[in-house]
């Protein structure tokens, strides 16, 4: 089930009214919204109002901006203009500046945060009142100001950065959150959200999963994951945490629940040798899952990292089975329960990294290792790898089962739910 995009979090639609048109059905000549807004039933500034104001603010008519850069204080019409601005940005800002223009633009035109803070479970009001409640008794006119420099620097910013980095934009295989190429018979699945370090969203869960089974009948005779960017994985996006059906939070639980378990029965499955090229840090299920991999190579820039106590969850991608058997069940706890974050080194010697390569040289030699394994004839790899893998398959699913089950009561938790909010609302204090 398709996903709106991490970036969308905080100009999602009510979930009570229609959807608002996508940027490119609105009139580019729609009147400008009023500057003040409507506030709920209870005399707080409702959803419906917080998300319109922020999903207005990103969708204001094309208006020619020439802001006044000398003027110590912006003007009304500077900060129209700015608003205006916010619309001919060519990429999505991210939530933490949304945020920002978000606190900026109520407390220039409505003055200090004045509602009240709302609940633990209410993620994306609670960020709002944040970032809004940072400004602290900031006087409305340099509010205003500082939205205008802010727009202002984004417009130049994200102008000069929009260019794609080399192969990202490799739409011809019809991924969003991936880059899949398949040569020298290898398929290679490339996480690239590298400005999310690469953190998997719904959609990514999807596509890893179609990329697999279409690896899986392709001419490959292996195949391999690695991260673009910085970053191998920075594991489970906690924006996904925030987007709640009309079933609610438990509706959302048994729905991750249900995904985490078809996404990992994808790695149980998979027929061909399937190497990791660790690129960099790992964090969460990212790590969890290379349990699952039959090499994993990595960078000596690489870390492997799961805290899932520090964000009340519990174990995944049958960690709680693999990780003891391939490292002692001491070292697993010191990493599953304890949250113990491995050096690339420490990994190796655990036995969960096969080899580790100096960052300098790491993709020049693990691509021609990888290519002259390829070159082994494919139909003995797959039944060699079956013969070592088959007799643990039908455990690995009831683990796979059993994870799943639990993690869908810890989502729940207010363990999880403190450890999530803190996360997102960590840049929204301005
Ligand atoms: C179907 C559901 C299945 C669920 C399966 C469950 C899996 C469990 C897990 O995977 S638990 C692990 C979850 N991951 C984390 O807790 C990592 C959270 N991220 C971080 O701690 C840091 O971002 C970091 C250490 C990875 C990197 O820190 P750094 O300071 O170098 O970079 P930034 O924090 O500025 O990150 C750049 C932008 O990327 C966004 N981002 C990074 N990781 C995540 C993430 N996991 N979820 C959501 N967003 C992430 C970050 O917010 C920055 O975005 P911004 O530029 O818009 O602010």
């Amino acid at each position: 089930m398709p996903q709106a995009p991490a970036w969308a979090l905080l100009s999602a639609p009510p979930r009570t009214q229609a959807p608002a048109p996508p940027p490119n059905l609105r009139s580019p000549r729609a009147p400008a919204p009023p500057l003040s807004r409507p506030r709920g039933s209870d005399g707080a500034l409702g959803l419906e109002t917080c998300t319109a104001l922020v999903s207005e603010v990103i969708s204001f008519p094309v208006v020619q901006l020439h802001l006044n850069r000398t003027a110590m204080r912006a003007s009304q019409k500077d900060f129209e203009n700015a608003m205006s601005q916010v619309k001919l940005l060519k990429k999505d800002p991210g939530n933490e500046v949304k945020l920002k223009l978000y606190a900026l633009y109520k407390q220039a035109t409505e003055g200090p945060c004045n509602m009240p803070k709302p609940g633990v479970f209410d993620l994306i009001n609670k960020a709002k009142w944040d970032a809004w409640n940072a400004l602290g008794s900031l006087p409305k006119e340099t509010a205003r100001q500082n939205y205008v420099d802010l727009v202002s620097s984004l417009s130049s910013s994200l102008e000069s950065s929009s260019q794609v980095e080399p192969g990202t934009d490799r739409k011809s295989t019809g991924y969003e959150t991936l880059m899949v190429t398949s040569e020298d018979g290898i398929t290679k699945i490339m996480l690239n959200r590298p400005t999310k370090k690469n953190a998997l969203n719904v959609e990514m869960y999807h596509e890893i999963m179609h990329a697999l089974k279409a690896a899986s009948k392709d001419d490959s005779a292996i195949t391999v994951l690695t991260g673009n960017g910085d970053y191998y994985s920075s594991g489970n996006d906690l924006t996904n945490f925030t987007d709640i059906p009309p079933g609610g939070v438990e509706e959302k639980a048994k729905n991750g629940a249900i995904l985490l378990r078809e996404f990992v029965g994808c790695f149980i499955d998979f027929p061909k040798p399937l190497i990791a090229v660790v690129n960099g840090p790992a964090v969460g299920i990212s790590v969890t899952l290379l349990g699952l991999f039959d090499a994993v190579y990595a960078s000596d820039r690489a870390t492997f990292h799961t805290p899932f106590s520090h964000l009340g969850q519990s174990p995944e991608g049958c960690s709680s089975y693999t990780f003891p058997k391939i490292m002692s069940p001491a070292k697993a706890t010191e990493m599953l329960v304890f949250g113990k974050k491995l050096t690339a080194g420490e990994a190796c010697a655990q036995g969960l990294v096969t080899e580790v390569f100096p960052d300098s040289t790491f993709q020049k030699e693990v691509w021609t290792r990888l290519k002259a394994f390829a070159k082994l004839p494919p139909n003995a790899m797959r039944i060699s790898k079956e013969i070592i893998r088959n007799r643990e398959k039908e455990k690995l699913h009831a683990v796979n089962a059993e994870e799943c089950s639990v993690l869908q009561g810890r989502w729940l938790s207010d363990e999880c739910m403190n450890a999530v909010v803190n996360f997102l609302s960590r840049k929204s204090k301005l």
